[in-house]
């Protein structure tokens, strides 16, 4: 069985017509955007708006109209993926690069949901070096300020050369582990110059469609 289809395509049942819905990005809601596309071409009437120039790609060939924020108001339902998910539904995203456009799109949308094969449920965040997006300029001292907040960050890299994000900057993988207080780490992170966005996705996810041990779809909802 392929969880990430499974889950990725569960998620198609949250979209109705008339939608604007944010498309994440990596391989899991890749199930979903190709689903869309699917419907897309059976008459569902959405307006997708993409997290990476990867699905911009995607949804133009699979046929999904796609919108900037310059020609809407809000964003209906976000749907992305996640490289861990927490016993309180927090996320560390951004093993694709592609956090900041997902941030900025989940934090828009009225409802994020988020599709994780059940790999990616953990007690507590940690395990997966935490992606944290940097400029470039003086990178040095970021990387400094980092190790100094108990972090060690290492400069992904990509054909020999610094990874490059869709903006232009460079991503510090960083081994912070386990991560206690989300929530706070997320925000002294921020707080270092040179910083743009961390990973960290605190309190945002709305669902969590996952697998259970007997791979069955299994739906977490956020406490409110
Ligand atoms: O930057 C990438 C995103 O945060 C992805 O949503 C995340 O890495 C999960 O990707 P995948 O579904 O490929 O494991």
């Amino acid at each position: 069985m392929n969880q990430k289809k499974e889950v990725g395509e569960k998620a198609v049942e949250y979209v109705k017509d008339g939608m604007v819905v944010g498309l994440g990005t990596g391989s899991t809601v890749f199930f979903t955007i190709s689903k869309l596309g699917e419907l897309v071409k059976q008459g569902l009437s959405i307006k997708g708006i993409p997290t990476s120039i990867q699905t911009e790609q995607l949804a133009n060939q699979l046929g999904i109209p796609l919108v900037s924020f310059t020609e809407i108001n809000q964003i209906d339902i976000a749907i992305d993926g996640a490289d861990e998910v927490s016993a309180d539904l927090d996320l560390i995203k951004g093993g694709g690069g592609a956090l900041l456009r997902e941030k900025i799109i989940a934090k828009a949308a009225k409802t994020f949901i988020v599709v994780a094969d059940s790999h990616k449920l953990v007690n507590k965040l940690g395990s997966f070096p935490l992606p944290v997006e940097v400029v470039p300029f003086g990178v040095e001292m970021t990387t400094k300020y980092i190790l100094e907040l108990g972090g060690a960050p290492k400069l992904r890299q990509k054909n020999g050369s610094p990874y490059l994000t869709d903006n232009g900057n460079y991503i510090l993988d960083c081994h912070i582990q386990p991560i206690i207080h989300p929530e706070e780490l997320e925000r002294d992170l921020n707080m270092i110059p040179g910083i743009v966005d961390n990973g960290l996705f605190v309190g945002m996810a709305d669902y969590i469609i996952t697998m259970n041990e007997d791979k069955e779809i299994d739906i977490k909802i956020k406490k409110r």
